[in-house]
């Protein structure tokens, strides 16, 4: 079976190479510290750190897809919130697809919870409501494939978990998703795990194996404590940090 991504990455010093496979539907979580990595590795899969990416969608390379191919196949959604512009929330999604579709961006808006701020700019939004609409340009199209950078972050509880469900549907209609995050705690929404650390990818497991890895505790310097974590007695140690 042909995977749905294969990708060869490399951005020393940044990011070691790297070898990805995803299948479709597959939901991965890309973690690991602070400047591990994440965003770098995120970036040079989409191919837009220079030309770093040797990466295929469903055997086509992407490099040399049409922009529309593009969208159809891979949204990245990157870490900042920040817009300029004053772009209405309705053609900030609309901006996702690859020709106009407006029953699709009344689906998304009502999904997201954003008809009511449909008409509003997006830079009178505050940072969770802009972080919402964001994710719905990159979701517009019905990408095969969606790299997102921390689309959890800024969420209060209840939409992290509506975004994570919402997620869910997304991946068991054949989408693979491929998520940076730092939250712990929602490991157990995924299927597989990468750890980056220092640049390299240092685990590729469950989320059910990833805390018996001694690796682990070194790389995050915390152990898991009750329902919380604890530093390791190791934390400050190592020299880059
Ligand atoms: N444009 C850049 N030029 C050079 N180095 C960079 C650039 N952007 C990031 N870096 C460095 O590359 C390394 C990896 O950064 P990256 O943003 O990928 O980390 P991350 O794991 O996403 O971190 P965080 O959790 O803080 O978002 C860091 O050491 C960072 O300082």
């Amino acid at each position: 079976m042909t995977p749905l991504l294969e990708a060869t990455v490399s951005l020393p010093p940044r990011l070691a190479e790297t070898h990805v496979v995803v299948a479709s539907g597959e939901r991965i979580a890309v973690i690991g510290p602070n400047g591990s990595g994440k965003t770098t590795l995120l970036r040079a899969i989409a191919g837009i750190e220079g030309q770093s990416a040797e990466a295929t969608i469903a055997g086509e390379a992407l490099a040399s897809m049409s922009p529309n191919r593009r969208l159809q196949n891979l949204s990245f959604l990157p870490a900042s919130r920040e817009v300029r512009w004053p772009i209405p929330v309705r053609d900030v999604i609309a901006l996702g697809l690859s020709r106009p579709d407006q029953a699709r961006v009344e689906e998304l808006l009502a999904r997201l919870r954003l008809t009511g701020l449909a008409d509003r700019p997006i830079d009178r939004l505050s940072t969770g409501e802009r972080a919402r609409a964001l994710l719905g340009r990159a979701l517009a199209p019905r990408p095969r494939l969606l790299l997102l950078d921390e689309p959890l972050s800024n969420l209060d509880p209840a939409w992290v978990l509506r975004t994570l469900d919402y997620l869910d549907d997304v991946a068991r209609d054949g989408t693979a998703i491929v998520m940076a995050l730092h939250d712990l705690a929602q490991l157990s929404r995924f299927d597989r795990v990468w750890m980056l650390d220092r640049g390299q990818m240092v685990a590729d497991v469950t989320p059910g194996e990833l805390f018996a890895l001694p690796r682990f505790a070194e790389v995050f310097e915390v152990e898991p404590d009750g329902a919380g974590w604890t530093l390791s007695p190791s934390a400050d140690r190592r020299s880059s940090r």
